[in-house]
């Protein structure tokens, strides 16, 4: 089933952070959620999932509405960032407490699967949420989601308090459980790099904006830094978007995007210019860093 978020927005006191968000989310995907502090990713996955009415807008899975209907609510589930204040309003709960409740709130819940995950994590199931490292609270929602079984499942920010090896370990068992079951995920991440080669789509959301939902293979493609001396750069990127421009003496590198399918070497052919390609990464940082810094953005 697709969830579609139409014409969302979202304002808190009068300040809107989210701005008119219209989204499909395809069944059987990896979504990559990126954006920068407070550009309103957690607003989104929330509204997603029906835990935060939206301002205007609606958010509909398969067709039906999905706030206030728990028959689409149970195949949604949005595994939030945990911390000991938030734990279902109880730091108290011990791991198999909360995991407890879990399994009873989540109708497909693998407790199988969560046994497995706690073995893999090495997550001491005795210890009171409020006595939880950050990297402890991390895991535990990682086993939230994955054993929710949900088919459509959410994390907001999963690897913020992980180590590398376990950051590693999170992104095996999501590729592996999606290739098992072909759930769709949403990832939200600051972490880019690691996870590029997971995502298989990218929802960059900028100031409360959509700024583009797209393939990441195709989306890496299409950016390019093209260095050179300024007149050059500048002729040569005549026609192209760019999003970003660092200057350094008489040279300057400029940060640009083809249309997709656009051929990077038609438009530099006989100008003096370096091309390379541009990371997920920094392909975001382009599109998302300040834009007053140097840069012209068309
Ligand atoms: N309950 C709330 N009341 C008032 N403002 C809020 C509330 N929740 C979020 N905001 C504001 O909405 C904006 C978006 O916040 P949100 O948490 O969605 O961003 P984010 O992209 O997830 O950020 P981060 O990457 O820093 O976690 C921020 O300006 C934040 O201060």
């Amino acid at each position: 089933m697709t969830l579609r978020c139409e014409h969302v927005s979202k304002e808190y006191g009068g300040k809107r952070v989210l701005d008119d968000v219209t989204l499909e989310i395809e069944p059987g995907r990896i979504y990559g959620l990126i954006g920068r502090n407070g550009a309103g990713k957690t607003t989104l996955l929330s509204i997603l999932t029906a835990q935060n009415p939206a301002s205007s807008g609606t958010v509909t899975l398969g067709g039906q509405q999905v706030w206030e209907n728990q028959k689409m609510l149970d195949h949604l589930c949005f595994s939030r960032e945990l911390n000991p204040q938030n734990a279902f309003g109880n730091a108290s709960y011990k791991v198999k407490e909360y995991l407890r409740m879990a399994a009873a709130y989540y109708p497909n819940w693998d407790k199988a699967y969560a046994e497995r995950l706690i073995g893999l994590f090495g997550l001491d199931v005795k210890k009171r949420i409020a006595k939880l490292s950050k990297g402890m609270l991390s895991m535990v929602t990682i086993i939230v989601a994955l054993a929710s079984r949900a088919d459509i499942t959410i994390l907001d920010e999963p690897v913020a308090g992980l180590d590398i090896v376990s950051r590693e370990r999170f992104y095996q068992l999501l590729i592996e459980d999606y290739t098992e079951t072909g759930r769709t995920f949403i990832v939200s991440t600051h972490i880019i790099e690691e996870a590029a080669n997971v995502f298989e789509k990218v929802i960059i959301l900028h100031e409360g904006r959509l700024k583009l939902v797209e393939d990441t293979v195709g989306l890496v493609a299409r950016f390019w830094a093209v260095s050179g001396r300024e007149d050059e750069v500048d002729a040569a990127c005549a026609g192209l978007d760019v999003h970003h421009v660092d200057r350094m003496g008489r040279g300057k590198t400029a940060y640009v995007s083809t249309e997709p399918g656009g051929d990077i070497r038609r438009c530099t052919d006989g100008h003096a210019v370096d091309i390379a390609p541009l990371s997920l990464q920094k392909l975001f940082v382009a599109l998302c860093g300040d834009e007053t810094a140097e840069g012209e953005t068309k």
